[in-house]
Protein backbone atom coordinates (compact mmCIF):
# COMPACT_ATOMS: atom_id res chain seq x y z
CA UNK A 1 0.00 0.00 0.00
CA UNK A 2 1.24 3.45 -0.79
CA UNK A 3 0.59 6.91 1.27
CA UNK A 4 0.02 9.59 -1.43
CA UNK A 5 -1.11 13.10 -0.40
CA UNK A 6 -2.56 16.07 -2.28
CA UNK A 7 -3.16 19.31 -0.58
CA UNK A 8 -5.62 22.15 -2.51
CA UNK A 9 -6.05 25.25 -1.51
CA UNK A 10 -5.69 27.58 1.51
CA UNK A 11 -6.27 26.12 5.19
CA UNK A 12 -9.64 27.79 7.23
CA UNK A 13 -9.96 27.02 10.87
CA UNK A 14 -11.31 24.34 12.06
CA UNK A 15 -15.01 24.07 14.16
CA UNK A 16 -15.63 27.71 12.06
CA UNK A 17 -18.99 27.02 10.50
CA UNK A 18 -20.01 23.58 11.25
CA UNK A 19 -23.16 23.74 8.17
CA UNK A 20 -20.09 24.74 6.20
CA UNK A 21 -19.73 22.45 2.42
CA UNK A 22 -16.15 21.38 2.25
CA UNK A 23 -16.14 19.58 -0.43
CA UNK A 24 -18.95 19.73 -3.03
CA UNK A 25 -19.08 16.74 -5.75
CA UNK A 26 -21.09 18.23 -8.63
CA UNK A 27 -22.80 15.39 -11.65
CA UNK A 28 -18.84 13.63 -11.77
CA UNK A 29 -17.88 11.32 -13.81
CA UNK A 30 -14.76 9.37 -14.60
CA UNK A 31 -14.08 7.48 -18.21
CA UNK A 32 -11.10 4.89 -18.44
CA UNK A 33 -10.19 4.30 -21.81
CA UNK A 34 -9.81 1.32 -22.79
CA UNK A 35 -7.38 -0.55 -25.46
CA UNK A 36 -7.04 -4.49 -26.71
CA UNK A 37 -3.33 -3.88 -26.67
CA UNK A 38 -0.55 -1.65 -26.31
CA UNK A 39 0.24 -1.20 -30.03
CA UNK A 40 -3.32 0.12 -29.94
CA UNK A 41 -2.34 2.67 -27.39
CA UNK A 42 0.10 3.70 -28.75
CA UNK A 43 -1.35 4.40 -32.29
CA UNK A 44 -4.05 6.31 -30.48
CA UNK A 45 -1.60 9.25 -29.74
CA UNK A 46 -1.05 9.70 -33.13
CA UNK A 47 -4.27 9.53 -35.06
CA UNK A 48 -7.90 10.86 -34.61
CA UNK A 49 -9.40 7.72 -34.94
CA UNK A 50 -11.11 5.86 -31.98
CA UNK A 51 -9.31 3.48 -31.03
CA UNK A 52 -10.49 2.31 -27.53
CA UNK A 53 -13.52 1.38 -25.89
CA UNK A 54 -15.11 3.39 -22.83
CA UNK A 55 -15.40 2.25 -19.65
CA UNK A 56 -17.76 4.30 -17.34
CA UNK A 57 -16.30 4.08 -13.75
CA UNK A 58 -18.37 6.69 -12.35
CA UNK A 59 -21.27 8.10 -13.62
CA UNK A 60 -23.16 11.52 -12.56
CA UNK A 61 -22.15 11.43 -8.81
CA UNK A 62 -23.05 14.04 -6.94
CA UNK A 63 -23.29 14.93 -3.45
CA UNK A 64 -21.75 17.46 -0.82
CA UNK A 65 -19.24 16.77 2.82
CA UNK A 66 -19.77 19.29 5.38
CA UNK A 67 -17.24 20.42 7.93
CA UNK A 68 -16.74 17.63 10.87
CA UNK A 69 -18.70 14.79 9.21
CA UNK A 70 -16.97 11.25 8.94
CA UNK A 71 -18.34 9.32 6.12
CA UNK A 72 -17.55 5.94 4.70
CA UNK A 73 -17.43 4.79 1.50
CA UNK A 74 -18.53 1.06 0.40
CA UNK A 75 -19.04 -0.87 -2.76
CA UNK A 76 -18.21 -3.98 -4.17
CA UNK A 77 -14.44 -4.42 -5.88
CA UNK A 78 -14.74 -2.57 -8.84
CA UNK A 79 -17.64 -0.10 -7.98
CA UNK A 80 -15.24 2.79 -8.04
CA UNK A 81 -14.23 3.75 -4.90
CA UNK A 82 -10.83 4.13 -5.51
CA UNK A 83 -11.40 6.39 -9.03
CA UNK A 84 -13.88 8.34 -6.53
CA UNK A 85 -11.27 8.88 -3.74
CA UNK A 86 -8.76 9.77 -6.66
CA UNK A 87 -10.71 12.69 -8.07
CA UNK A 88 -11.85 14.28 -4.68
CA UNK A 89 -8.02 14.24 -3.45
CA UNK A 90 -7.17 15.81 -6.98
CA UNK A 91 -4.78 13.21 -8.31
CA UNK A 92 -7.11 12.67 -11.23
CA UNK A 93 -9.23 14.48 -13.32
CA UNK A 94 -13.25 13.71 -13.35
CA UNK A 95 -14.55 13.40 -17.50
CA UNK A 96 -16.94 15.39 -16.70
CA UNK A 97 -18.75 17.24 -13.86
CA UNK A 98 -16.85 19.53 -10.65
CA UNK A 99 -15.46 18.65 -7.12
CA UNK A 100 -15.13 21.84 -5.54
CA UNK A 101 -13.02 21.66 -1.95
CA UNK A 102 -12.24 23.79 0.54
CA UNK A 103 -9.74 24.14 2.63
CA UNK A 104 -6.55 21.84 2.60
CA UNK A 105 -7.33 18.36 1.49
CA UNK A 106 -5.16 15.84 2.74
CA UNK A 107 -5.17 12.01 1.02
CA UNK A 108 -3.90 9.02 2.66
CA UNK A 109 -4.31 6.37 -0.85
CA UNK A 110 -1.15 4.85 -1.35
CA UNK A 111 1.98 4.16 0.05
CA UNK A 112 5.43 5.92 -0.92
CA UNK A 113 4.11 7.40 -4.41
CA UNK A 114 5.36 10.52 -3.89
CA UNK A 115 9.05 9.60 -2.08
CA UNK A 116 12.13 10.00 -4.93
CA UNK A 117 13.72 6.29 -3.58
CA UNK A 118 17.38 7.51 -4.12
CA UNK A 119 16.97 10.17 -1.82
CA UNK A 120 17.09 10.11 1.56
CA UNK A 121 14.16 10.24 4.03
CA UNK A 122 14.88 13.81 5.31
CA UNK A 123 15.35 15.05 1.56
CA UNK A 124 11.96 12.99 0.49
CA UNK A 125 10.25 15.07 3.18
CA UNK A 126 11.54 18.36 1.39
CA UNK A 127 10.70 16.71 -2.03
CA UNK A 128 7.90 14.89 -0.96
CA UNK A 129 6.25 17.62 1.07
CA UNK A 130 6.81 20.47 -2.00
CA UNK A 131 4.23 17.98 -4.06
CA UNK A 132 1.59 18.32 -1.39
CA UNK A 133 1.91 21.76 -1.25
CA UNK A 134 4.36 22.18 1.69
CA UNK A 135 6.78 24.97 1.69
CA UNK A 136 10.80 24.47 2.50
CA UNK A 137 10.11 26.98 5.10
CA UNK A 138 6.97 25.43 6.64
CA UNK A 139 8.72 22.27 6.29
CA UNK A 140 11.95 23.26 8.65
CA UNK A 141 8.95 23.66 11.35
CA UNK A 142 7.45 20.70 10.68
CA UNK A 143 10.88 18.24 10.11
CA UNK A 144 11.26 17.65 13.94
CA UNK A 145 7.70 16.50 14.47
CA UNK A 146 7.56 14.35 11.55
CA UNK A 147 10.97 12.60 12.28
CA UNK A 148 9.69 12.16 15.76
CA UNK A 149 6.36 10.67 15.05
CA UNK A 150 7.98 8.28 11.98
CA UNK A 151 10.22 7.05 14.77
CA UNK A 152 13.23 6.83 12.33
CA UNK A 153 15.75 8.64 14.01
CA UNK A 154 19.03 7.83 12.09
CA UNK A 155 17.37 6.26 9.18
CA UNK A 156 16.43 9.62 7.92
CA UNK A 157 19.71 10.43 6.38
CA UNK A 158 19.22 7.11 4.58
CA UNK A 159 18.27 6.50 0.76
CA UNK A 160 14.45 5.46 0.99
CA UNK A 161 15.02 2.70 -1.10
CA UNK A 162 16.82 0.97 1.82
CA UNK A 163 13.87 1.36 3.89
CA UNK A 164 11.22 -1.64 4.58
CA UNK A 165 7.58 -0.97 3.52
CA UNK A 166 6.84 -0.17 7.37
CA UNK A 167 9.44 2.83 7.72
CA UNK A 168 8.44 3.92 4.02
CA UNK A 169 4.87 4.02 5.74
CA UNK A 170 5.81 5.46 8.90
CA UNK A 171 7.28 8.26 6.82
CA UNK A 172 4.57 8.58 4.49
CA UNK A 173 1.99 8.79 6.95
CA UNK A 174 3.91 11.27 9.45
CA UNK A 175 4.70 13.35 6.54
CA UNK A 176 1.22 13.84 4.79
CA UNK A 177 -0.74 14.08 8.19
CA UNK A 178 1.88 16.78 9.68
CA UNK A 179 -0.32 19.39 8.93
CA UNK A 180 -3.96 19.10 9.93
CA UNK A 181 -6.36 18.85 7.21
CA UNK A 182 -9.52 19.95 6.85
CA UNK A 183 -10.46 17.22 4.75
CA UNK A 184 -8.73 13.69 5.22
CA UNK A 185 -9.30 11.15 2.51
CA UNK A 186 -8.69 7.82 3.81
CA UNK A 187 -8.06 4.48 1.35
CA UNK A 188 -8.26 1.71 4.08
CA UNK A 189 -5.31 2.72 5.91
CA UNK A 190 -6.13 1.90 8.76
CA UNK A 191 -4.32 -1.57 8.54
CA UNK A 192 -0.99 -0.35 7.76
CA UNK A 193 2.48 -0.95 9.81
CA UNK A 194 3.03 -2.56 12.91
CA UNK A 195 0.52 -2.80 16.36
CA UNK A 196 2.32 0.54 17.62
CA UNK A 197 2.04 2.44 14.54
CA UNK A 198 -1.52 1.50 13.58
CA UNK A 199 -2.45 2.70 17.20
CA UNK A 200 -0.10 6.16 16.41
CA UNK A 201 -2.19 6.14 13.04
CA UNK A 202 -6.10 5.54 14.65
CA UNK A 203 -4.92 8.30 17.71
CA UNK A 204 -4.25 11.05 15.24
CA UNK A 205 -7.07 10.55 12.86
CA UNK A 206 -9.08 10.95 15.66
CA UNK A 207 -7.45 13.74 16.50
CA UNK A 208 -8.53 15.48 13.46
CA UNK A 209 -11.76 14.14 13.91
CA UNK A 210 -12.21 15.83 16.87
CA UNK A 211 -11.32 19.03 15.98
CA UNK A 212 -13.68 19.50 13.59
CA UNK A 213 -11.55 17.57 10.47
CA UNK A 214 -14.16 15.94 7.29
CA UNK A 215 -13.11 12.61 6.94
CA UNK A 216 -14.01 10.15 3.69
CA UNK A 217 -12.92 6.82 4.63
CA UNK A 218 -13.34 4.03 2.12
CA UNK A 219 -13.26 0.25 3.80
CA UNK A 220 -14.29 -2.98 2.84
CA UNK A 221 -14.55 -3.27 6.92
CA UNK A 222 -17.78 -2.55 8.17
CA UNK A 223 -16.90 -3.06 11.49
CA UNK A 224 -14.38 0.10 11.03
CA UNK A 225 -17.15 2.14 8.79
CA UNK A 226 -19.74 1.50 11.39
CA UNK A 227 -17.55 2.68 14.49
CA UNK A 228 -16.40 5.41 12.85
CA UNK A 229 -18.58 7.68 10.69
CA UNK A 230 -22.00 8.73 11.04
CA UNK A 231 -22.67 8.92 7.32
CA UNK A 232 -22.06 6.36 4.57
CA UNK A 233 -22.22 5.91 0.56
CA UNK A 234 -22.46 2.98 -1.20
CA UNK A 235 -21.59 2.98 -4.70
CA UNK A 236 -22.67 0.09 -7.00
CA UNK A 237 -21.11 -0.02 -10.94
CA UNK A 238 -20.30 3.62 -10.42
CA UNK A 239 -23.40 5.42 -8.99
CA UNK A 240 -24.63 6.25 -5.54
CA UNK A 241 -27.18 3.39 -4.95
CA UNK A 242 -27.67 5.00 -0.81
CA UNK A 243 -26.25 7.81 1.14
CA UNK A 244 -27.16 8.58 4.70
CA UNK A 245 -27.00 7.31 8.37
CA UNK A 246 -24.41 4.58 8.73
CA UNK A 247 -26.39 2.11 10.10
CA UNK A 248 -29.53 2.04 7.23
CA UNK A 249 -26.89 2.26 4.17
CA UNK A 250 -24.53 -0.39 5.78
CA UNK A 251 -28.01 -2.70 6.17
CA UNK A 252 -29.13 -2.15 2.59
CA UNK A 253 -25.64 -2.52 1.38
CA UNK A 254 -25.00 -5.86 3.82
CA UNK A 255 -28.35 -7.45 1.98
CA UNK A 256 -27.00 -6.89 -1.26
CA UNK A 257 -24.00 -8.20 -0.22
CA UNK A 258 -25.88 -11.21 1.03
CA UNK A 259 -27.68 -12.00 -2.17
CA UNK A 260 -25.05 -11.29 -4.52
CA UNK A 261 -22.98 -14.06 -2.44
CA UNK A 262 -25.96 -17.07 -2.92
CA UNK A 263 -25.74 -15.99 -6.52
CA UNK A 264 -24.05 -17.80 -9.41
CA UNK A 265 -21.27 -15.64 -10.36
CA UNK A 266 -20.13 -14.81 -13.45
CA UNK A 267 -16.99 -15.96 -14.74
CA UNK A 268 -14.31 -13.01 -14.56
CA UNK A 269 -13.54 -11.44 -17.68
CA UNK A 270 -9.59 -10.06 -19.02
CA UNK A 271 -9.44 -6.46 -19.11
CA UNK A 272 -7.86 -4.61 -21.80
CA UNK A 273 -5.54 -2.04 -21.13
CA UNK A 274 -5.85 1.70 -19.98
CA UNK A 275 -6.06 4.91 -21.04
CA UNK A 276 -2.22 6.47 -21.71
CA UNK A 277 -1.28 8.65 -19.20
CA UNK A 278 -3.81 7.02 -16.67
CA UNK A 279 -1.35 7.45 -13.35
CA UNK A 280 -2.47 3.78 -12.47
CA UNK A 281 -2.92 0.10 -13.71
CA UNK A 282 -6.04 -1.48 -14.22
CA UNK A 283 -7.35 -2.21 -10.43
CA UNK A 284 -8.95 -5.13 -10.49
CA UNK A 285 -10.58 -7.67 -8.08
CA UNK A 286 -9.01 -6.56 -5.00
CA UNK A 287 -9.05 -8.97 -2.45
CA UNK A 288 -11.82 -8.41 0.51
CA UNK A 289 -9.36 -7.61 3.45
CA UNK A 290 -11.89 -6.36 5.76
CA UNK A 291 -10.42 -8.00 8.67
CA UNK A 292 -13.23 -7.95 11.06
CA UNK A 293 -15.58 -9.97 9.01
CA UNK A 294 -14.75 -13.78 8.75
CA UNK A 295 -14.18 -15.05 5.26
CA UNK A 296 -11.84 -18.03 5.42
CA UNK A 297 -12.16 -21.32 6.53
CA UNK A 298 -10.00 -21.30 9.68
CA UNK A 299 -7.84 -18.52 9.29
CA UNK A 300 -6.13 -17.29 12.22
CA UNK A 301 -4.24 -13.92 11.62
CA UNK A 302 -2.68 -11.57 13.62
CA UNK A 303 -3.49 -8.41 11.71
CA UNK A 304 -0.18 -6.52 12.25
CA UNK A 305 2.16 -9.75 13.20
CA UNK A 306 4.25 -8.24 16.07
CA UNK A 307 6.45 -10.90 17.76
CA UNK A 308 5.47 -10.03 21.04
CA UNK A 309 2.55 -7.74 20.12
CA UNK A 310 -1.08 -8.17 21.36
CA UNK A 311 -2.92 -11.76 20.46
CA UNK A 312 -5.40 -14.28 20.86
CA UNK A 313 -3.58 -17.27 22.74
CA UNK A 314 -6.75 -19.87 23.06
CA UNK A 315 -10.49 -19.55 22.65
CA UNK A 316 -12.18 -22.87 24.43
CA UNK A 317 -15.50 -23.78 23.63
CA UNK A 318 -16.72 -25.47 26.62
CA UNK A 319 -18.62 -29.04 26.52
CA UNK A 320 -17.38 -29.77 22.48
CA UNK A 321 -17.88 -33.26 22.11
CA UNK A 322 -17.62 -35.95 19.26
CA UNK A 323 -18.21 -35.92 15.68
CA UNK A 324 -17.11 -33.42 12.35
CA UNK A 325 -17.91 -30.82 13.45
CA UNK A 326 -17.97 -31.85 17.26
CA UNK A 327 -21.34 -31.36 18.82
CA UNK A 328 -22.27 -29.60 21.52
CA UNK A 329 -23.07 -31.14 24.40
CA UNK A 330 -24.60 -28.43 26.49
CA UNK A 331 -27.49 -26.05 26.38
CA UNK A 332 -25.08 -23.44 26.98
CA UNK A 333 -22.56 -21.81 24.97
CA UNK A 334 -19.16 -20.93 26.76
CA UNK A 335 -16.26 -19.57 25.70
CA UNK A 336 -13.06 -18.61 27.24
CA UNK A 337 -10.60 -15.84 25.79
CA UNK A 338 -7.08 -15.69 26.66
CA UNK A 339 -4.99 -13.43 25.00
CA UNK A 340 -1.62 -11.42 25.68
CA UNK A 341 -2.10 -7.61 25.36
CA UNK A 342 0.39 -5.05 24.68
CA UNK A 343 1.71 -3.64 28.18
CA UNK A 344 -0.55 -2.08 30.42
CA UNK A 345 -3.35 -1.54 27.96
CA UNK A 346 -6.85 -3.14 28.58
CA UNK A 347 -7.47 -5.30 25.63
CA UNK A 348 -10.77 -5.48 24.07
CA UNK A 349 -12.43 -9.25 22.71
CA UNK A 350 -14.78 -10.08 20.57
CA UNK A 351 -16.60 -12.92 18.90
CA UNK A 352 -19.04 -13.90 16.42
CA UNK A 353 -21.74 -16.85 15.47
CA UNK A 354 -22.31 -17.80 12.01
CA UNK A 355 -24.14 -20.59 10.28
CA UNK A 356 -22.08 -22.61 8.15
CA UNK A 357 -22.58 -21.91 5.09
CA UNK A 358 -22.12 -17.94 6.48
CA UNK A 359 -25.30 -16.45 7.62
CA UNK A 360 -24.06 -13.65 10.53
CA UNK A 361 -26.27 -14.84 13.57
CA UNK A 362 -24.99 -12.47 16.26
CA UNK A 363 -21.61 -10.53 17.06
CA UNK A 364 -20.48 -9.34 20.10
CA UNK A 365 -17.39 -7.39 21.42
CA UNK A 366 -16.19 -6.38 25.07
CA UNK A 367 -16.01 -2.86 24.45
CA UNK A 368 -19.89 -2.52 22.95
CA UNK A 369 -21.15 -3.50 26.08
CA UNK A 370 -18.51 -1.84 28.73
CA UNK A 371 -17.18 -5.88 30.00
CA UNK A 372 -13.53 -6.34 30.56
CA UNK A 373 -11.26 -8.99 30.27
CA UNK A 374 -9.50 -9.58 34.06
CA UNK A 375 -5.51 -9.22 34.48
CA UNK A 376 -3.67 -13.21 35.51
CA UNK A 377 -1.10 -12.78 37.26
CA UNK A 378 1.10 -14.17 34.78
CA UNK A 379 0.06 -10.71 32.89
CA UNK A 380 -2.35 -12.55 30.22
CA UNK A 381 -6.04 -11.17 30.12
CA UNK A 382 -8.90 -14.09 30.25
CA UNK A 383 -12.28 -13.57 29.48
CA UNK A 384 -15.34 -15.82 29.71
CA UNK A 385 -18.22 -15.56 27.23
CA UNK A 386 -21.58 -17.13 28.28
CA UNK A 387 -24.98 -17.52 26.29
CA UNK A 388 -26.99 -19.26 28.82
CA UNK A 389 -29.44 -21.58 26.82
CA UNK A 390 -27.93 -20.76 23.37
CA UNK A 391 -31.04 -19.74 21.54
CA UNK A 392 -30.38 -21.22 18.32
CA UNK A 393 -32.50 -24.38 16.42
CA UNK A 394 -30.77 -27.07 16.03
CA UNK A 395 -27.55 -26.76 12.54
CA UNK A 396 -23.82 -26.26 11.94
CA UNK A 397 -22.05 -23.26 12.98
CA UNK A 398 -18.68 -21.51 12.88
CA UNK A 399 -17.20 -18.95 15.16
CA UNK A 400 -14.78 -16.68 14.84
CA UNK A 401 -12.77 -14.02 17.48
CA UNK A 402 -11.21 -11.21 17.29
CA UNK A 403 -8.41 -8.56 20.01
CA UNK A 404 -9.10 -5.61 19.57
CA UNK A 405 -7.17 -2.55 21.14
CA UNK A 406 -8.55 -0.26 24.09
CA UNK A 407 -10.47 1.81 21.98
CA UNK A 408 -11.61 -1.05 19.64
CA UNK A 409 -10.59 0.60 16.52
CA UNK A 410 -6.96 -1.29 16.01
CA UNK A 411 -7.30 -4.94 15.27
CA UNK A 412 -4.84 -7.09 16.88
CA UNK A 413 -5.49 -10.43 16.04
CA UNK A 414 -8.38 -12.57 14.48
CA UNK A 415 -9.28 -15.74 14.28
CA UNK A 416 -11.79 -16.44 11.40
CA UNK A 417 -14.17 -19.22 11.28
CA UNK A 418 -11.92 -21.02 14.19
CA UNK A 419 -13.87 -23.60 15.02
CA UNK A 420 -17.20 -25.11 13.98
CA UNK A 421 -19.48 -27.40 15.70
CA UNK A 422 -22.90 -28.62 15.54
CA UNK A 423 -25.91 -28.41 18.09
CA UNK A 424 -29.30 -29.70 18.78
CA UNK A 425 -31.84 -27.48 20.22
CA UNK A 426 -34.51 -28.77 22.70
CA UNK A 427 -36.78 -26.98 20.98
CA UNK A 428 -38.49 -28.94 18.27
CA UNK A 429 -39.38 -25.94 15.81
CA UNK A 430 -38.01 -25.46 12.41
CA UNK A 431 -36.41 -21.72 12.37
CA UNK A 432 -32.94 -20.39 12.62
CA UNK A 433 -33.11 -18.29 16.46
CA UNK A 434 -35.02 -18.91 19.25
CA UNK A 435 -35.75 -14.68 19.73
CA UNK A 436 -36.77 -13.21 22.87
CA UNK A 437 -40.81 -13.33 23.18
CA UNK A 438 -44.36 -13.23 25.12
CA UNK A 439 -47.71 -14.74 24.36
CA UNK A 440 -50.81 -13.33 25.54
N1 LIG B 1 -6.70 2.99 -14.68
C1 LIG B 1 -7.79 2.31 -15.05
N2 LIG B 1 -7.99 1.97 -16.33
C2 LIG B 1 -9.07 1.29 -16.70
N3 LIG B 1 -10.05 0.90 -15.89
C3 LIG B 1 -9.90 1.20 -14.59
C4 LIG B 1 -8.78 1.91 -14.10
N4 LIG B 1 -8.91 2.07 -12.76
C5 LIG B 1 -10.07 1.47 -12.43
N5 LIG B 1 -10.67 0.95 -13.53
C6 LIG B 1 -11.96 0.26 -13.57
O1 LIG B 1 -12.94 1.15 -13.07
C7 LIG B 1 -13.85 0.47 -12.22
C8 LIG B 1 -13.80 1.08 -10.84
O2 LIG B 1 -12.53 0.80 -10.29
P1 LIG B 1 -12.13 1.28 -8.82
O3 LIG B 1 -10.72 0.85 -8.59
O4 LIG B 1 -12.44 2.71 -8.68
O5 LIG B 1 -13.13 0.44 -7.95
P2 LIG B 1 -13.11 0.12 -6.39
O6 LIG B 1 -14.51 0.22 -5.91
O7 LIG B 1 -12.08 0.96 -5.71
O8 LIG B 1 -12.66 -1.38 -6.39
P3 LIG B 1 -11.85 -2.23 -5.27
O9 LIG B 1 -12.74 -2.37 -4.09
O10 LIG B 1 -11.63 -3.52 -5.98
O11 LIG B 1 -10.57 -1.49 -4.99
C9 LIG B 1 -13.45 -1.00 -12.28
O12 LIG B 1 -14.25 -1.65 -13.24
C10 LIG B 1 -12.00 -0.96 -12.69
O13 LIG B 1 -11.68 -2.12 -13.43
Amino acid sequence: MNVQATTQGTPVRNGENPNEVVLRVSHVSKEYKLYDSPRERFKALFSNKVRHRSHWALKDISFELKRGQCVGVVGDNGAGKSSLLKLLAGTMRPSSGTVDRVGRVTAILELGAGFHPEFSGRDNLYFAGSLIGISHEEMKQLEPGIIAFSELGDAMDRAVKTYSSGMTVRLAFALVTAVPPDVLIIDEALAVGDQHFQKKCVARIMEFRDNGCTILFCSHSSYHIRHLCDQAIWLKGGQVMEMGPTEAVMGSYEMHSRLRADAPQPPQQSLPLAEPGDESDIALNAVDDDLPEPQASGTRMQANPDAMGASLLSVTISDLGEGKPPLLESVDLEVTFLVRGRGEERPNLGFMIEQSQGTGITSLATHEEGAHPVRQPDGTWRSVLRFPNLPLHSGEYVVSAYLFDESGLVLYDAWLHYQHFRFVSPTLMPGLVRLPHEWT
